[in-house]
């Protein structure tokens, strides 16, 4: 068996910018983990994955090896399944992550069974969660809904998904499960995972989350898009081919992602805690109107790209010099993160997208006026995902935060005509480190 989890994200600045190689993005990673545990069966050629947290959620393939070692992935039909029942992040890792698999000799047709374990502040469906019948020591809950169902709250849930599912697969199919992740191996990792996940989310984003899943709180800087563009598909010739030469860079000379994990983190004596108003962004049209602004208005939105950037490299250098040591200026962050809000909202405006709504605007302002917290932002794209607030990491500014958020109502968002529901506060905390592999224990009651 072999156990893999990697972590959630929130991208606390650089959200669109980091979209373009020119700029980077604040990543911290979260304690929220999704876990992929891979164990063998005896159905030979067929690989079964379970979600079991979700109704209805598991997937069966019959796996096809072609003469080009490339591993074709076919769901099985099963009576009732329609075909929006597909998973479409978890069909394309598998096929990616068997394929450069079987560019490395290894023989035999797959035959697993998967189970995928997350942390329940991936998904707002709180009032539904319970404990595992099984084992209610489990830090996992059964969500009681389908996935469709289940809000999500903006963690990165595909990313950690693809990310801990490749990484099982390749340490698993490879023998490798009893060895550390080697940087080696960790780089090779992410850039399958990366591969995967975009052709998964059909290359709209930057991979500052699959960045954080495999490497945990980092500052950012993508890699070129053209990377993939001479991939192919998994029906190109010499596909599985090109897949591990990628892959493997062996030479170091095709990706020039620049993730830097060694200096950055929140100053001591902070915590963040995130709210969740219950309600959801749609990513990729938010991404597609506001780069459809930038391109017909490139002088205006360049010199506005330009002053985000150096507001939010002057946020960078706040948390790296603090994470090292140093006594935070609180005034400072707090003008930082100011500065940084109100270029957002001015982003918002030009392109008509609701990055910082007025709804989220009013949280944040109340939230940041309570004694001891520092500031607050909407995250990555913004919209209604989670927010994310900076505060005193003290269980008295916790409580004032938690108490204020039971009886706040939020106002009508009249422009948007969306109304945010019960804010939330979420259970997560920063973490520095990325994948890792784990033990098998903590799954008891649902492998
Ligand atoms: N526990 C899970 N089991 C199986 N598939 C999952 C699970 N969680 C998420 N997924 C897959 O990821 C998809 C959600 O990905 P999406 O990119 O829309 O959200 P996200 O990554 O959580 O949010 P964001 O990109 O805003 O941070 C689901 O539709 C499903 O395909
Ligand atoms: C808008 C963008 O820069 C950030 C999206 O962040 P999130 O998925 O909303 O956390 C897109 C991207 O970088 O992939």
């Amino acid at each position: 068996m072999t156990s893999i989890s990697a972590p959630g994200k929130v991208l606390l600045a650089g959200g669109y910018l980091v979209v373009d190689r020119a700029y980077q993005g604040i990543v911290l990673g979260l304690s929220a983990r999704i876990h992929a545990i891979v164990q063998k069966s005896n159905d030979r050629g067929k690989v079964i994955v379970r979600s079991p947290q979700f109704q209805d959620a598991t997937w069966c393939y019959e796996c096809h090896y072609q003469s080009t070692k490339v591993v074709e992935v076919v769901q099985e039909e099963r009576p009732g399944q329609t075909p929006q029942s597909r998973n479409k992040f978890v069909e394309i890792a598998l096929a990616y992550a068997l394929s450069y698999v079987a560019q490395h000799e290894v023989q035999g047709s797959p035959s697993f069974a998967i189970t995928i374990l997350a942390d329940s502040d991936y998904y707002s469906h709180e009032s539904t969660s319970k404990l595992c019948s099984r084992n209610p020591q489990s830090r996992f809950r059964d969500f009681g809904v389908s996935l469709q169902e289940a809000h999500k709250t903006g963690l990165g849930s595909s990313a950690a998904l693809v990310t801990s599912l490749v990484s099982a697969i390749v340490l698993h199919s490879m023998n490798l499960e009893q060895s550390n992740i080697s940087d080696d191996l960790k780089r090779k990792l992410h850039n399958l995972a990366q591969i995967a996940h975009c052709v998964a989310q059909g290359k709209i984003g930057s991979g500052f989350d699959v960045a954080a899943a495999v490497y945990g709180t980092c500052i950012y800087r993508r890699f070129s898009p053209t990377i993939l563009d001479s991939l192919g598909t998994l029906e190109s010739a010499d596909f599985g081919k090109q897949l591990a030469r990628t892959v493997d860079d062996t030479d170091r000379q095709i990706w020039d992602t620049q993730i830097d994990e060694s200096s950055i983190g929140l100053p001591k004596g902070l915590r963040l805690v995130m709210c969740d108003v219950d309600c959801g962004s749609e990513t990729p049209s938010m991404v597609k109107k506001v780069m459809g602004w930038r391109t017909a208005y490139p002088k205006e939105s360049l010199s506005l790209w330009e002053a985000l950037s150096k507001a939010n490299m002057e946020l960078a250098a706040v948390l790296q010099s603090s994470s090292s040591g140093t006594n935070t200026d609180r005034a400072t962050l707090k003008q930082n993160i100011l500065a940084i809000r109100s270029l957002i909202r001015e982003m918002s405006a030009k392109a008509g997208v609701p990055i910082e709504p007025p709804v989220q605007t009013h949280l944040l302002d109340s939230c940041s006026a309570i004694q001891g917290v520092v500031g607050g932002v909407v995250p990555g794209a913004g919209g209604y995902d989670a927010l994310v607030i900076i505060l005193e990491d003290q269980e008295e500014v916790l409580h004032q935060l938690q108490e204020f958020l039971k009886s706040y109502q939020s106002p009508p968002d009249l422009i948007h005509d969306t109304q945010i529901g019960q804010v939330r506060l979420l259970n997560v905390k920063q973490e520095t480190e990325g994948i890792k592999i784990e033990s098998s224990h903590q799954y008891a009651g649902w492998i």
